[in-house]
């Protein structure tokens, strides 16, 4: 199987794979099918819900463990499969458009990976050409595969732009997240007004200009 750079497999440890950026993958990780997964997650969700007391024959609360396995493996953990990356299908620039190109306000639906709560918000992207452009919904679909892993949103701004630099064939992008951290506002601290802004620039993205010229795209306004 074709292991990408995210899934880097030098190891770092006897039991995982990765570097500083990639998501902590077991070298097992792949060993079992997703149906295989999901009949474990099953299980083990079974036995979290009974521990807690609750009573697995309830009509309402019967189908819950096969729910959430499938939940975790199919949709909310479903990037951690290199299968699911989206192909980014880039474009010759034949417009010559020379400009920065912000793609902004992309739905962040991701997951904490520390607590295993929603984090939520908003990602801002733009790169600038370098002979290529990319679809623009590819931008989304690549935040959406990035977001769907247990994730730290320091790791996930980071992944974002790596994977638009390869597929651009340039340092010049830029990222910045803006997002609620469940674990933060529901739970612990209960926070429920604070959100963190993460940040990743890329190439000309380091001058003070081209950042300025970005940030002012954006503004940061974002309501979630
Ligand atoms: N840097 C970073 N920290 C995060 C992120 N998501 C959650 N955290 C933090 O991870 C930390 C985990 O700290 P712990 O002390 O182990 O967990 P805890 O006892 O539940 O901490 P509290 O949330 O303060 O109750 C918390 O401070 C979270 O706010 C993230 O994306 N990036
Ligand atoms: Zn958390």
């Amino acid at each position: 199987m074709k292991i990408d750079n995210d899934f880097n497999i030098d190891a770092i440890g006897d039991d995982h794979i990765g570097s500083a950026s990639d998501t902590p993958l077991r070298k097992d990780a792949f060993k079992l099918s997703n149906s295989e997964k999901i009949e474990s997650i099953k299980a083990d969700v079974q036995h979290i819900l009974e521990t807690l007391g609750l009573d697995l024959n309830d009509d309402s609360l019967k189908g819950t463990p096969n729910r959430v396995a499938k939940m975790f493996v199919n949709e909310i953990f479903g990037g951690l499969h290199p299968d699911k990356k989206p192909s980014a299908s880039t474009f010759e620039n034949k417009y010559k458009y020379g400009e920065m190109l912000v793609e902004k306000n992309i739905t962040v639906y991701s997951t904490c990976e520390h607590h295993l709560l929603p984090i939520v918000g908003k990602a801002h992207i733009a790169y600038i050409s370098n002979g290529s452009v990319v679809g623009l919904s590819k931008m989304n679909r690549i935040v959406d595969y990035y977001a769907k892993r247990p994730q730290v949103q320091e790791r996930l701004t980071i992944q974002i732009v790596k994977e638009l630099q390869e597929v651009l064939g340039t340092e010049d992008v830029a990222c910045v997240i803006d997002a609620k951290h469940l674990c933060v506002n529901s739970r612990g601290i209960r926070d429920v007004a604070s959100s963190t802004v993460t940040s990743e620039f890329g190439g000309k993205f380091k001058t003070k200009e081209t950042r300025r010229e970005f940030l002012d795209y954006i503004k940061l306004d974002t309501e979630f």
